[in-house]
């Protein structure tokens, strides 16, 4: 698209999650985005946020958005839906915003392949961009992490990948920490469900060369904290993001939404979006 064919008007962004954690950071964002204006706000049938002013309760003050729960009706009045909830939700979610031919921008996490499946059948309709962390200095931290992975073998150093989030996290191992496993597996040219080792517990063994470790912590407040530790000989390296505020992610979904506005229907990454892909 050309500078003189850019829309000028701002893109109209339903939330959906409008209550949760996320989904009150990017009503913050979208009201602080001059290129982008909060016309949807959704959460599930029951709820007891429904009609209340999506501003209100995201201390923004009033912006003349009731949350409803008719997702279908929400879709028709926007460009795109910025969706942090949960994997039966987002591919719920999917399902109508394909229908709506509306940009969705997909940040949750623990979707099983099926759910992958289903979503990427949705993406033949829609443009949906979809990561398991929507921040800048993840994105480019995965592409440090495959150069990594991919200089340093396997014969002589073992990737493990360590994350500690909040209490309420529901999901393990973290997106975050899968797409950093995925960016490791790249790099040595393997597959990452064939190599990773979730779990580890009791009498399990000496370490298998080749293998991608994953750990979880759980607690308190934390927003974000991944690290990458390639462990060799006498040497460790250790490649890390920590994140501080949620309002890292709710700018990437913003500015993914935005990019989304100009493409073709199909699936994309963060990556895409930065141009990190190049
Ligand atoms: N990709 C990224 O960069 C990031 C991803 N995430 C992911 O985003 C997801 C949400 O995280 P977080 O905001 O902390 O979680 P929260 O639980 O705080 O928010 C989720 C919200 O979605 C609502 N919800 C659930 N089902 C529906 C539905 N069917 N329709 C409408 N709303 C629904 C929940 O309502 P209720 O509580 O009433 O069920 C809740 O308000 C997680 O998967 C998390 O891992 C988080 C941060 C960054
Ligand atoms: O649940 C969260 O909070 C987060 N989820 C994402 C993940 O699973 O990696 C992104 C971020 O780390 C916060």
């Amino acid at each position: 698209m050309s500078p003189a064919e850019q829309p000028t008007t701002p893109m109209k962004l339903a939330v959906v999650g409008a209550a949760g954690r996320m989904g009150q950071t990017l009503i913050r964002v979208i009201h602080a985005t001059p290129g982008a204006i909060l016309a949807g706000a959704i959460e599930r049938p029951g709820s007891p946020h429904i009609g209340s002013d999506a501003g209100d309760l995201a201390g923004v003050g009033n912006l003349g958005v009731s949350i409803t729960d008719d997702a279908a009706a929400a879709f028709a009045g926007v460009e795109g839906v910025l969706d942090f909830t949960t994997p039966a939700a987002s591919v719920a979610f999917a399902e109508l915003a394909a229908q709506a031919r509306i940009v969705h921008v997909i940040g949750t996490t623990g979707c099983t392949s099926e759910d992958e499946v289903k979503i990427a059948a949705a993406a033949r309709h829609a443009v949906v961009i979809k990561s398991g962390n929507m921040s800048l200095g993840v994105n480019l931290l995965a592409v440090l992490v495959k150069q990594a992975a991919r200089a340093l073998g396997a014969d002589d150093f073992d990737i493990e990948i360590l994350e500690m989030h909040h209490k309420h996290k529901v999901d393990a191992p973290s997106g975050t920490a899968l797409l950093l496993g995925e960016a490791a597996a790249e790099g040595r040219d393997i597959g990452l469900g064939q190599h990773s080792v979730l779990v580890r517990d009791g009498h399990t063994g000496a370490r298998e060369n080749g293998t991608i470790g994953f750990a979880a912590l759980r607690g308190g407040s934390v927003v974000g904290d991944h690290s990458v530790i390639l462990a060799g000989q006498g040497e460790r390296i250790t490649l890390s993001h920590h994140a501080e505020d949620r309002t890292i992610f709710a700018r990437g979904a913003v500015k993914a939404a935005l990019w989304g506005r100009s493409r073709k229907p199909g699936l994309y990454s963060m990556a895409d979006v930065l141009g990190l892909n190049q």
